[in-house]
């Protein structure tokens, strides 16, 4: 990876947390912990930066039930307290009343996107509930494509991780003392059975990581990330409005 101290650069991202959350006049940090490395990584950062005003929420919507066990001993690791909310009747409730029928096709992309926005929305109860900000566990290399629901995941305060790739996150988790199975664990969002970033997006966080570091790639990699960037730029932007 870079020549850089992560060390330091964890200590810096500590320090960060309790500023942003500071400054905006509130007192604690509400994370969705998903058993994935970067809310393990997020969650013990604001677990550094607000010992005692840190909640943790798991938020299973038909979701592997290993990532729940995950999500736990994470928690447990860190002495994070957390609350399990279990989504998976709102979310049919929510689909059933969308459609207007008690049968519904949940295996699309459309329902998948759901989730997120379902788990948002609990973050920002609890976010207010606690006078906290949602503290986002979006990286660099997932907002340089794209590659997130708009206003699901992609609906938060504030996003430490943003200025560090993906592999950037795992020199962090490993400075954090993140388990090495959740570290080494393929990066999945979960939003369908056996989903892995890798296998939707057709290529590695390590080429794409490399790509926004060095802007060396595959011809192949370089077209897919950059039509991605640009397709889906509008989700890191203000929605337009008119100049009249
Ligand atoms: N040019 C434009 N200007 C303004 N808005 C525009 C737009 N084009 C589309 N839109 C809007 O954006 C919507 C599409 O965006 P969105 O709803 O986000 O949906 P979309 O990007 O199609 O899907 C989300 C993607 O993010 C991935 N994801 C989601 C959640 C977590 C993770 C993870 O890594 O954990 C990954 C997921 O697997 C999927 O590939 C459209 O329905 C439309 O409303
Ligand atoms: N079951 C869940 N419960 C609570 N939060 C979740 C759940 N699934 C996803 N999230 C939230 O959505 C975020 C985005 O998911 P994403 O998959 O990108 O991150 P991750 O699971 O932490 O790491 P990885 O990308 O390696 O799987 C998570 O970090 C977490 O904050
Ligand atoms: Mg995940």
């Amino acid at each position: 990876m870079l020549d850089k101290d992560y060390n330091q650069i964890t200590e810096k991202l500590v320090d960060w947390i309790q500023e942003k959350v500071k400054d905006a006049g509130c007192e604690g940090a509400v994370i969705g912990l998903s058993g994935g490395i970067d809310s393990a990584v997020t969650s013990a950062l604001a677990k550094k930066a607000f010992p005692d005003n840190t909640l943790g929420l798991i938020m299973p919507c038909y979701s592997n039930p290993q990532d729940q066990e995950d999500a736990k001993k994470i928690a447990e690791k860190f002495d994070i307290p957390y609350q399990v909310i279990d989504l998976d009747f709102v979310f049919d409730q929510f689909l059933t009343t969308l459609e207007g029928k008690e049968k519904v096709e949940k295996d699309n992309l459309a329902a998948a996107n759901l989730k997120p926005r379902l788990r948002m929305a609990a973050l920002y109860y609890y976010a207010t509930k606690r006078n906290s900000l949602v503290v986002g566990t979006d990286n660099r290399s997932e907002l340089k494509i794209g590659y997130f629901t708009k206003f699901g995941d992609g609906g938060i305060d504030i996003a430490p991780l943003g200025n560090l790739v993906k592999n950037e996150v795992r020199e962090v988790a490993k400075v954090l003392g993140i388990p090495e199975e959740i570290i080494n664990k393929k990066p999945s969002a979960g939003l369908w059975e056996g989903q892995t970033d890798e296998d939707e997006l057709g290529f590695s966080y390590e080429e794409l990581d490399k790509y926004i570091l060095t802007g060396e790639a595959r011809d192949e990699v370089k077209e897919k990330v950059d039509e991605l960037a640009e397709k889906n730029q509008h989700k890191l932007e203000m929605p337009p409005i008119p100049k009249f």
